[in-house]
């Protein structure tokens, strides 16, 4: 099991300096708009993924007129405790583990897993291809080390060959360089490529089964992935578009132009969904990357639910309550601006919450 004990925040967001002790599996944060509800279960998210959840400029997570901010957590993995201390001060951050500093973040990574479900993921659904690649690109990356060292290199050559295309009465033996990048690039976008469409086949089915939960009745949902790699070998696409790229001054082909489309009963939920169903959908998205995640780490990630009962029916709430607090899953944080209805939701399934005022 994975619990987090307590957080300290000094100068983060909203908080001088406050500590927090929580001593249940479910713990409701209550409080009026604007009191600070986000911001602490983003400072647990921050202890787990060593960055914000919402920005990743480090001034906006500092208290206003201040130079830095410290977060502490202790955390019950396993039966063992580890204490995880975010620092920083002036631009420079440092994280440790029981008080050993991490020379490379990425270390800390997957350590204490964790999912947020925000009211702002609706991005997922509403934004451009780049909300849709990033989602899918932290999940991943937490799952397949290896995906993360391909995508890191790839964005590097990338970039190279972008200056390149923009720089080719500079350059007398481009087209040569052009070829080595495009070998590049097919050698460490494929694999993401690969990852990518069959981590998809095996999720749908279980975003699905959500779904029918949470909504309580059956609309398919599915997602296809939308990738020009599909349509051709990649290599074959990069020549082909040589000339085009030239033009243009950038690459118009790869994995970093790759979409998802959302679907619901077939239609784009983009356009057609209610808001009710892409909520529903977000859910049965997150939490199915839960189980996933569940299964690899081998317990069950905390669950930070931000918000979660704007826009969903009575019948939704009751459903997705009574999933979350059941044994399978671990440590929940749930916000809400209503003290007795969280209180209210819980005593209906007989389930103890730990409400915290703020
Ligand atoms: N860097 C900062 N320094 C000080 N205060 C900040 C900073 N960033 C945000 N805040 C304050 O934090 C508050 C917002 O906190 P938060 O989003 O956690 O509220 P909430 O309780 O979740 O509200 P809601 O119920 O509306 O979702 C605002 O009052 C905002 O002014």
């Amino acid at each position: 099991m994975l619990y987090i004990n307590n957080i300290s925040l000094v100068q983060f967001k909203n908080y001088q300096q406050s500590t927090f002790e929580f001593n249940n599996r479910i713990v409701g944060i209550t409080g009026p708009n604007g009191v600070g509800k986000t911001n602490l279960l983003d400072a647990i998210y921050y202890l787990c993924f060593t960055k914000s959840y919402f920005t990743s400029n480090e001034t906006q997570n500092t208290q206003y007129n201040t130079n830095g901010f410290r977060l502490t957590g202790d955390f019950l993995k396993n039966g063992h405790t580890d204490k995880v201390i975010v620092m920083v001060k002036d631009g420079k951050k440092e994280i440790s583990l029981n008080d050993e500093k991490y020379d490379r973040f990425s270390r800390h990574l997957g350590q204490f897993p964790a999912v947020m479900i925000a009211p702002d993921d609706a991005e997922i659904i509403l934004g451009g291809s780049e909300d849709r690649r990033k989602w899918l690109d932290s999940l991943l990356s937490q799952i397949y080390p290896e995906y993360l060292d391909h995508l890191i290199i790839y964005q590097k050559i990338l970039l190279q060959r972008n200056t390149l295309l923009k720089n080719m009465a500079d350059s007398p033996n481009a087209d040569q360089l052009l070829d080595i990048f495009d070998l590049q690039l097919v050698m460490h976008g494929q694999p993401v490529h690969d990852l990518r469409k069959s981590f998809l086949a095996s999720f749908v089915p279980k975003v699905q089964q959500l779904y029918d939960y949470i909504a309580g009745t059956h609309e398919t949902v599915n997602i296809q992935y939308v990738s020009t790699l599909t349509e051709a070998s990649f290599s074959d696409q990069l020549n082909s578009a040589r000339f085009k790229d030239m033009q243009v001054q950038r690459t118009t082909t790869g994995i970093h132009r790759d979409d998802l489309l959302f679907l619901l009963n077939e239609h784009p939920m983009k356009a057609s969904a209610s808001q009710g169903q892409r909520k529903s959908f977000l859910f049965a998205l997150k939490l199915a990357q839960f189980e996933v995640l569940k299964v690899l780490k081998h317990l069950p990630p905390l669950l930070l639910l931000d918000d979660v009962f704007e826009k969903l029916d009575q019948e939704r709430i009751s459903r997705l309550i009574k999933l979350v607090a059941a044994d399978s899953y671990g440590q929940v944080f749930i916000t809400d601006t209503h003290a007795e209805r969280l209180q209210q939701a819980f005593q209906n399934i007989s389930s103890s919450i730990q409400l915290l005022a703020i």
